[in-house]
C-alpha cells in the first residue's frame, strides 16, 4: 500500500523486490537480476528494548544482513553505498551538540546500537582497504513526521517504540495515555530533550548524499550527523502536538527507563559544509504533518478494526 502511494504522489512505478538480507542466495539473485549504481541501505531491526532481550536476533539480522549486501556490492561493483546510522552511536553523549567527531561507542547500553556502531566500523574498514568505495553514513537524530500530503507516513507494527508516533495515536484516540519516562532529569522541565527532525528533511539529506557520491569520486567515509540542532523535551513535543491537532493528549508520569539521556542534540554545520544540507522544516511542520497523517490514516495503511475481515 505504501509504494502504491508513492507511485501515486510521484506517478512512477517503483520496481520492488522482497528479499531477506540474512540470505545471501536471495541477495545475489537480486544482484544478478538488476543493475544497482547505488546503495541505500536502510533495512535493520530496530527496536531498542527488544534488541537487549533477543541479541542473537539483532546481531544476526543487522550484522549478518549488512554484511551479506556489502559481499554483494564488492562481487558486483556497485561501491557507492549510504547508510543508516544513528544518534544511538554517540551512547552517553559527552559534550553538546554533539559532532560526527564525538566519542562513538562508549556506554552503549543497547543491542540495536550496537549493531549500528559494528557496522559502521565494518564501512570505516572497507573505505581504508579498498580505495574504490564511496560510503556516506548518516547518523539520523529523531525523525518525525510525514509527507505533507497525508499519502504516506509511519505505521508502527504493534504498540509504537518512539515518542511521537505513540503521542500520535493517544492524541487520535487509538492509546489512552501517554507515559512520560521520567521527570527529574537534568532539563528545564524536567523531561528528557531530543533533536526531532521532520522525515521530509532526513529523506532530502540522503539526496544530497547520493548526490555527493555521484559526484565525487574516493570520498572514502565521509559521516554526517542529520539534525535540526535544536533540541525539544517531551513536554514540549506534546504542547506542539496538541497545538497542531486542537486535542487534549493525557499524560501521566511514569519511571525513567532503565538508560535514558536527558539531553541530545547535534551539530549539523558539517552536512550543510559539504553536502549542502539543512534542514528546512521545523517543529510546527514537524507536528501538522505528523497529524494530518494520523487523522487522515488513523489506523495507518489499515483499515478500522471494525472493517479488517
Ligand atoms: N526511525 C528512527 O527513529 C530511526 C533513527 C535512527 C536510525 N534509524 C534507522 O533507519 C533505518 C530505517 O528505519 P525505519 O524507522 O524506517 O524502520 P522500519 O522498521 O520501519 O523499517 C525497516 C525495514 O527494514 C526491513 N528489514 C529488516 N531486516 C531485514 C532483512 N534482514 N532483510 C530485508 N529487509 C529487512 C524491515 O522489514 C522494514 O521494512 C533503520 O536502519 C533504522 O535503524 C531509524
Ligand atoms: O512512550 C514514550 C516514549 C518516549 N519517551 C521519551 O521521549 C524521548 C524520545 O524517546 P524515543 O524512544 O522516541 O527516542 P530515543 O532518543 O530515546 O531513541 C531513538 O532515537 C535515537 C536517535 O537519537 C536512536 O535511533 C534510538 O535507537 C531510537 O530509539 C525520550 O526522552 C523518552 O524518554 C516517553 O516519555 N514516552
Amino acid at each position: 500500500e505504501s509504494l502504491k502511494r508513492v507511485s501515486e504522489l510521484t506517478g512512477k512505478d517503483i520496481p520492488f523486490a522482497k528479499c531477506d538480507l540474512k540470505n545471501e542466495q536471495e541477495v545475489e539473485k537480486l544482484f544478478k537480476t538488476q543493475k544497482f549504481d547505488s546503495i541505500i541501505h536502510l533495512a535493520a531491526l530496530k527496536a531498542v528494548a527488544k534488541s537487549v532481550e533477543t541479541p542473537l536476533e539483532y546481531y544476526s539480522n543487522n550484522l549478518i544482513g549488512s554484511l551479506n549486501l556489502l559481499n554483494m556490492c564488492k562481487k558486483y561493483g556497485v561501491k557507492k553505498f549510504i547508510f543508516s546510522s544513528s544518534a544511538t552511536v554517540y551512547g552517553l553523549p559527552k559534550e553538546l551538540p554533539i559532532r560526527e567527531d564525538s566519542p562513538t561507542g562508549q556506554g552503549l547500553t543497547n543491542t540495536y546500537g550496537q549493531t549500528k556502531f559494528m557496522v559502521e566500523k565494518i564501512l570505516m574498514d572497507l573505505a581504508k582497504a579498498e580505495k574504490d568505495w564511496d560510503i556516506v553514513i548518516l547518523r539520523y537524530f529523531n525523525p518525525v513526521g510525514a509527507h505533507p500530503s497525508g499519502r504516506i507516513g509511519e505505521d508502527p507494527l504493534g504498540l509504537p517504540n518512539n515518542l511521537m508516533p505513540f503521542v500520535a495515536q493517544v492524541c487520535i484516540g487509538r492509546l489512552p495515555v501517554l507515559k512520560i519516562y521520567g521527570d527529574k532529569f537534568d532539563t528545564p522541565d524536567g523531561t528528557g530533550i531530543r533533536d526531532y527532525i521532520h522525515i521530509m528533511d532526513l529523506a532530502r539529506g540522503h539526496v544530497s548524499a547520493l548526490d555527493q557520491i555521484k559526484k565525487n569520486k574516493q570520498i572514502g567515509c565521509e559521516i554526517y550527523n542529520l539534525g535540526t540542532g535544536k533540541g525539544y523535551s517531551v513536554l514540549e513535543m506534546v504542547a506542539a502536538l496538541e497545538k497542531a491537532s486542537g486535542r487534549k493528549i493525557p499524560i501521566e508520569i511514569s519511571a525513567q527507563r532503565p538508560v535514558d539521556v536527558a539531553r541530545m542534540y547535534c551539530d549539523p554545520s558539517l552536512a550543510y559544509e559539504k553536502l549542502g544540507w539543512r534542514c528546512e522544516y521545523g517543529l510546527s511542520e514537524m507536528c501538522r504533518d505528523l497529524w494530518n497523517w494520523q487523522i487522515n490514516n488513523p489506523y495507518g495503511y489499515n483499515k478500522p478494526p471494525a472493517e479488517q475481515v
